[in-house]
């Protein structure tokens, strides 16, 4: 497992980071969910080792973090940083080579994932006349291409259309069924929440959520409820408690604390009947909005 315990990074006067502190487990894939500036490359770089933090540890299995660890990480950066006049194959073979892995072994660990990111007929093609989507897809190789120990991906889906990101998904999630941890950035929460088993929100530097992604929907859920009757459900309105939020016909969202919410519901089944009924779970967008307008709005008042 891969621990980052407790990192505080400033750059001059201005802190960054605030005792950031999530777990990326082994064979898990773990999205690192957050706006602009939020700190998540800078969280990466300093797992990497490339920046140091002011305080606090990056482990892994239960050792800090070091050379050889780093030797066995497979990064993407957000820069994405290839040569563009090399051929795609010659960039992979390069970059698995830097790693110790000999001629031969190279040259078939980049054929196959060529292979596999729909990407065999341009081996042989300069980086530079690739599509920047399929440009982005080297990308993906090139951190994978020495079988790496850990995978650290910065926005590795931003500029892929939606069977792209599909095909990328598999790869990595295939990567992390071998058992090792990886951790990805990612502003496209419908595919964080489509992909990830683990979600860490960072906002201002500090991590405002974490946990399974099935944990965090049940933790936001709130006291919303759904309900399809099978008669019209006006008369919910007039339920003490209720908050009613969306009625259409039969249909109706409300809010409400649990007590309420089961008198609604046996109130529907002396009208006629239930057909479905239900708490709302949110999805991460709206998870992620309320944690990070949370934040925005306790700034604010700190400010004032
Ligand atoms: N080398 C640096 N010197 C000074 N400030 C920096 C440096 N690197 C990052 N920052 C600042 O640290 C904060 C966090 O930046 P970081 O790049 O980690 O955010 P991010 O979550 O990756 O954002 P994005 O999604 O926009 O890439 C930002 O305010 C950024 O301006």
């Amino acid at each position: 497992m891969l621990q980052i315990s407790e990192v505080t990074k400033s750059f001059g006067q201005r802190r960054v980071l605030t005792d950031v502190s999530f777990d990326v487990a082994r064979g898990r894939l773990t999205g690192f969910v957050g706006g602009n500036g939020a700190g998540k490359t800078t969280t990466m770089r300093i797992v990497l080792g490339v920046l140091h933090a002011d305080s606090g540890t990056v482990s892994l299995d239960g050792h800090a973090i070091g050379g050889e660890d780093l030797r066995g990480v497979g990064y993407m950066p957000e820069e994405r940083g290839l040569y563009p006049k090399m051929t795609v194959l010659d960039q992979l073979v390069y970059l698995a080579r830097l790693h110790g892995i000999d001629k031969a072994g190279a040259t078939r660990r980049a054929d196959a994932l060529l292979d596999r990111l729909g990407l065999a007929e341009r081996r042989k093609d300069a980086l530079e006349s690739l599509s920047l989507g399929n440009q982005q897809r080297v990308q993906i190789a090139a951190a994978l291409v020495h079988d790496p120990d850990v995978l650290i991906l910065d926005e590795p889906f931003s500029g892929l259309d939606p069977l792209a990101v599909d095909e990328v998904v598999t790869v990595v999630a295939e990567h992390a069924a071998r058992g090792i941890p990886v951790l990805f950035s990612s502003h496209q929460l419908d595919v964080v929440e489509r992909l990830c088993d683990d979600v860490v929100v960072i906002a201002g530097g500090a991590i405002r959520a974490r946990g399974t992604r099935e944990e965090l929907r049940e933790r936001y859920a709130g006291d919303r409820w759904r309900m399809t009757a099978t008669t019209d459900a006006g008369w919910v309105r007039t339920v003490p408690g209720v908050r009613v939020e969306e009625l259409a016909g039969v249909a109706v969202t409300f809010g409400a604390p649990e007590a309420a919410a089961q008198e609604v519901l046996r109130g529907a089944v002396e009208r006629g009947g239930v057909t479905a009924f239900a708490p709302v779970r949110p999805t991460l967008g709206e998870i992620f909005r309320d944690v990070v307008v949370d934040h925005a709005r306790s700034e604010k008042e700190t400010a004032a």
